[in-house]
């Protein structure tokens, strides 16, 4: 990356308020990954404040998205993946087996990478996770919790006259604000983002990157980027992984313009990665 580009990252990450971390909302303790015998996640602690943004970054295959699943057991559905530590959201131990994982990813939604709506209408792909949890019970209900969800997402006024129409229909960047309507449904307390905006244009992250600056008035949300400027522009704190290892988190201007970490400001340099 040019240094001219790096200054744009660390202006960009400087002109924001510093960020003192609030109460942790997610927290992680001595957590290892395991893939068959492959470690992909080496001892991670991390704090995740409440109602912020904190973004995760780090070369491809340095296991972001697999600790980001960590926080909603979606490594469960990867027979040979194995988690070992401690996780938690507030008090409430994530791989108790006690705990009920459709009620945990209720409270702990997710957004992928590619949008990936139902095959069903707009009106349906947001009013389906309400339903099946009984959150709401009347059609009126439903319908409040249809064009609020919309609403947050940002996406009402473009979808209002055609709320039948199919969501696969709608384009990438409507796809995926659909998306986010579905995990805002549920009334979730934390938003997991996996890489949100790879597959959209500039104009439709703008969007994305606006919606994710309003969601963090109401949510906890952790962002696995690979755009370092997108990391600088909407999160807080952002954590730096490599090989596995949580190598340094901070403030996003700290990690940005003064990194501890000759890993970390390799990486933000673009000396490797
Ligand atoms: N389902 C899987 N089975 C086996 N190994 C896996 C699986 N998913 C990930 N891995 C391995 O775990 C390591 C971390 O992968 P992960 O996808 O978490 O990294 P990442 O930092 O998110 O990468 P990228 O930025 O390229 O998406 C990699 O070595 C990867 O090959």
């Amino acid at each position: 990356m040019s240094s001219v580009r790096n200054l744009e990252i660390a202006v960009s990450a400087a002109g924001k308020a510093p960020a003192q971390p609030g109460r942790p909302k997610l927290t992680g303790r001595n957590v290892n990954v395991f893939y068959g015998d492959k470690q992909a996640i080496k001892d991670v602690n991390v704090d995740i404040p409440e109602r912020s943004v904190m973004a995760f970054i780090g070369p491809s295959g340095c296991g972001k998205s697999t600790f980001l699943r960590c926080f909603n057991r979606m490594n469960d559905t990867i027979p040979i993946c194995r988690v070992t530590g401690d996780i938690r959201i507030d008090t409430q131990d994530i791989n108790d087996k006690a705990l009920d994982v459709v009620q945990l990813r209720a409270r702990v939604g997710m957004v992928f990478q590619k949008p990936n709506p139902f095959p069903k209408s707009i009106y349906e792909n947001v009013a389906y996770g309400p339903r099946i949890h009984g959150l709401v019970r009347t059609r009126l209900g439903l319908d409040q919790v249809v064009e609020t969800s919309l609403k947050k997402a940002g996406l009402w006024n473009e979808v209002k006259d055609r709320l039948n129409d199919s969501g696969t229909g709608l384009s990438g960047g409507q796809q995926q604000r659909l998306c986010i309507a579905r995990a805002i449904a549920v009334s979730p307390e934390v938003i997991l983002m996996d890489e949100p905006c790879s597959a959209l244009d500039p104009i439709a992250t703008a969007r994305i990157e606006e919606l994710i600056d309003e969601l963090k008035q109401n949510f906890t949300i952790v962002i696995v980027t690979h755009s370092m400027q997108q990391a600088a522009r909407v999160s807080e704190r952002t954590a730096f992984f490599h090989l596995g290892v949580l190598v340094e988190e901070g403030a996003t201007d700290q990690i940005f313009t003064n990194p501890r970490d000759k890993r970390t400001r390799d990486y933000i340099t673009g000396r490797f990665g």
